[in-house]
């Protein structure tokens, strides 16, 4: 049985390469309740990538015209680009009773956080070892050796913001963190405070019961 919830502002975010597009990717699949907000960005658009799908593609003027217009939840700087969150996509979500999932880095958790508090979730990605997480990069084959190389030194950095996340995943097997994932969605769809269906809904129960006390 499934009453009014507020919705889940779900943030997964992890050093490149260690897997979160992947995880997206299967989250999206599986649940028609969640979908993804799609960020604007300045770098160049990768081999499979379509614009509108994975991202927005903008130039730099664009994209500061639609920060300055106020039009991003949030925006930062990463890998020497731009990266922002349209906001009007999110409320739109938001209004039609659907989940949204971020794929931002943790400058942007930390923004989402600022804006829309206890109802984001921040779920944080670890890679098993960095020689795994460079294999990925280099199996991935979208990026030339020098953009690996900036990324593996982002790396460091990315995860030195761990303790900003409110569960942190080491994604060794796929599946097995995808499980993970699916069940931290699960479970904070039920906290109480997102039940917003709840007050009314415990309040006709205990009307129904004619010998319950008056005051209640
Ligand atoms: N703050 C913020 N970060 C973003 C946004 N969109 C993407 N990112 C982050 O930017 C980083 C680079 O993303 P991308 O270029 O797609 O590379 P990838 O993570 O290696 O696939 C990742 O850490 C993303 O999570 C956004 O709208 N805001
Ligand atoms: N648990 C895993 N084991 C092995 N390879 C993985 C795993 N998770 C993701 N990959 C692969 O690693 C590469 C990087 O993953 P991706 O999801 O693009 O990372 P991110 O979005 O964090 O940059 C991709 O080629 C993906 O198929």
């Amino acid at each position: 049985m499934h009453l009014d919830r507020r919705g889940v502002l779900f943030v997964l975010s992890s050093p490149s390469g260690a897997g979160k597009t992947t995880i997206s990717k299967k989250m999206l699949a599986s649940d028609p309740a969640i979908a993804l907000s799609i960020s604007a960005t300045t770098r160049p658009m990768r081999p499979g990538e379509t614009d509108g799908v994975d991202y927005h593609f903008v130039d730099v003027d664009t994209f500061k015209k639609m920060a300055a217009d106020g039009e991003f939840l949030e925006w930062a700087h990463v890998f020497g680009h731009r990266y922002g969150t349209p906001r009007a996509r999110v409320e739109e979500l938001l209004a039609a009773g659907k989940d949204v999932l971020f794929d931002i880095d943790w400058q942007g958790a930390q923004q989402l956080y600022q804006e829309a508090g206890p109802d984001v979730v921040r779920v944080f990605i670890l890679p098993p070892t960095m020689a795994e997480l460079e294999r990925r990069l280099r199996a991935r084959k979208t990026d030339s050796d020098e953009v690996i190389a900036a990324r593996m030194a982002r790396a460091a950095n990315e995860i030195s913001h761990w303790d900003g996340y409110d569960y942190v995943l080491i994604n060794d097997d796929v599946e097995g963190c995808f499980d993970e994932v699916k069940a931290i969605l699960r479970a904070e769809r039920l906290k109480r405070r997102r039940q917003i269906g709840l007050i009314g809904f415990a309040r006709d129960l205990i009307r129904s019961v004619p010998e319950a006390d008056p005051t209640l």
